[in-house]
């Protein structure tokens, strides 16, 4: 079913930094306008700006007015430089970092809006990488295990530190005051939606893999009570809400948005949507077997599987979590693009940053450029890229990383081209790990940020002994909340349909080089030893030094 050959649909990513928006063509996908609006607050991982208060370890926060900037900043930005029309616009879809959580009112006011929590770190969003809930995570996955509850073989047999429960645990038992008075906790992708329509409804995709919703039920009151008794009453009193299929419309776009937006009143909003599965379709992957991994900041593996396998150490396995009628199966890794960028701002010296600048080029480029001349193993390096811990498959945020190596003859560019390398064998761990649980990769689809480093894709392909086939659009999560836009407003049948009229992508863009496969395949072996070592109980060393940070952060501050 095709729509009018001139309807236009918008498409917001709400990133880490920053939400993008971008105006699509229904017929064909053509990308006509983008707008970009960087968060005022970014993320606060150190000071509360409210009170100037020090955040602990492992914190990240964001405040949910810079959200609602994306909406009365870069849409209309994004429809300016398409220089359209907006009433040809029919609808517009969102998706979000996840597992992002707002705490609010009844009415959806985030909490840190009232004066009275303004002060309160908990009454902020808990971004995705806040990891401070780990020990709360860690009493879950105990007890399930224990009590042999039947969800948890549906998220690789550990729940991470990052989801829903974990952090309202956290808050609960931090800060009881903020938990009382929050009525609603909201994963962002469906605060946003609620915002735009005046509508809340869960998106399924956010619930099953970030809520533990599994065959129609949450996890029961008993469990939760035996975490705390005063968490018994957590679902059904702040978190249960009517669940809506991805491409379902939410609502239509509310008078007030239509303001922020300058987008007709009344056109169809879709259901909210993780940025990672959103990407999928945007790259035309809706059949089994086509793993595509977005890789930005950090990155998301997301995959379509024919039937229910256990995967350890994934991060869930949701019916219609990616497209209706398949089993939606997804990984991640923290920290990818970001432990690059630690790289640079904190270890790099000044001389690479003036060197950079005076060619005109990003210190990645350099670094890349240098690290290229390199042959396999040449630095003498290998590195854990557990810089923000491991979601997949060890699911633990104590972990941290590690160069191993060095010498005085170890230069900045070896130990970039390291941490390239390790986070190409971390995605190879996770490759491995879905193929030998019976979940076939046929093809692998690079999105995402990182796909602008030519060398790094080649380095991937080398690494995993796959071809890398390359999404077409550059801004692939925004495209495919377009897509779910366009389905929303009854342009297209479904996701599938939508896929295919709007999606695209380049197969086979690198290939792997043998020789250089060959030196992979040994420096993986080094790594998978390394991992097990300090990842799976050989050594917790790494935790133990988590625990004297914290303490001695603690001490000082009293
Ligand atoms: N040339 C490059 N090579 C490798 N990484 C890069 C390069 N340029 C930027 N990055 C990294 O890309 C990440 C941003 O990716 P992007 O996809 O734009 O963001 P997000 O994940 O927030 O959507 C940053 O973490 C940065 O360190
Ligand atoms: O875990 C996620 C999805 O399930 C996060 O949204 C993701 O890791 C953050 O994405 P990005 O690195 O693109 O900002």
């Amino acid at each position: 079913m095709a729509d009018e050959p001139d309807s236009l649909v918008v498409g917001v990513d709400y990133g880490t930094l920053s939400g993008r928006a971008v105006v699509v063509r229904v017929r064909d996908g053509a990308e006509l306008g983008t707008g970009v609006h960087a968060y005022r607050h970014g993320v606060i991982d150190r000071t509360l700006p409210a009170t100037g208060q020090a955040l602990p370890p492992d914190w990240a926060l964001q405040v949910p007015e810079d959200y609602l900037d994306v909406l009365r900043i870069a849409v209309p930005a994004a429809i300016a430089d398409a220089g359209v029309d907006p009433a040809q616009v029919i609808g517009i879809g969102t998706d979000f970092t996840a597992c992002t959580m707002v705490p609010t009112t009844g009415d959806g006011t985030p909490l840190c809006d009232l004066p009275e929590f303004a002060g309160n770190p908990h009454a902020y969003v808990k971004l995705w990488r806040h990891h401070a809930a780990q020990p709360q995570a860690d009493r879950i996955n105990d007890l399930a295990r224990a009590r042999g509850e039947k969800w948890l073989p549906r998220y690789g047999g550990l729940i991470s530190s990052e989801w829903e429960f974990a952090k309202a645990l956290q808050m609960l038992e931090e800060a009881p005051e903020a938990y009382a008075a929050m009525e609603r906790w909201v994963e962002a992708a469906d605060w946003i939606v609620w915002r735009l329509t005046g509508v809340y409804v869960r998106n399924a995709c956010s619930a099953g893999y970030k809520g533990m919703y599994q065959d129609g039920e949450y996890p029961a009151t008993d469990f939760l009570a035996e975490l705390n008794p005063a968490f018994a009453d957590f679902v059904t009193e702040k978190l249960d809400q009517p669940i809506a299929r991805l491409g379902d419309r939410a609502g239509g776009l509310s008078a007030e948005a239509a303001a922020w937006t300058g987008l007709p009143q009344g056109i169809a909003v879709a259901v909210g949507n993780v940025d990672a599965h959103v990407t999928a379709p945007a790259a035309g992957a809706v059949e089994a077997g086509q793993l595509v991994a977005i890789m930005g900041t950090s990155t998301c593996h997301v995959l379509n599987g024919d039937a229910l396998r256990e995967v350890p150490g994934m991060c869930g396995a949701v019916d219609g979590g990616i497209v209706d009628g398949l089993w939606g199966y997804e990984a991640g890794q923290s920290g990818v693009g970001d432990i690059f960028a630690w790289y640079i701002d904190h270890q790099v010296p000044e001389s690479y940053h003036v060197q950079a600048r005076e060619r005109g080029v990003s210190v990645h480029e350099l670094l890349t450029e240098l690290a290229a001349t390199q042959k396999v193993g040449e630095h003498g390096l290998i590195a854990l890229d557990w810089h923000s811990g491991n979601r997949s498959v060890l699911v633990d945020h104590e972990l941290s990383g590690l160069v191993l190596g060095q010498t005085l003859s170890t230069r900045p560019e070896d130990v970039y081209r390291a941490l390239l390398e390790a986070t190409a064998f971390g995605t190879r761990t996770i490759v491995e790990t879905f193929t030998a649980a019976g979940v076939p990769v046929d093809e692998l689809i690079i999105a995402g940020g990182l796909v602008r480093n030519p060398f790094l894709m080649q380095l991937y392909s080398d690494v995993l002994g796959l071809p890398l086939s390359i999404i077409r659009s550059a801004q692939g999560p925004a495209l495919g909340s377009a897509l779910h836009a366009a389905v929303a407003a009854g342009a297209h049948l479904d996701v599938r349909a939508a896929a295919t009229a709007m999606g695209s992508v380049d197969r086979a863009v690198y290939r792997p080089r043998p020789a250089e496969a060959d030196a992979y395949d040994r420096l993986f072996a080094e790594y998978v030893a390394l991992h097990d070592h300090f990842g799976r109980g050989g050594n917790d060393v790494m935790r133990r030094l988590r625990a004297m940070r914290r303490s001695a952060i603690e001490s000082k501050e009293k």
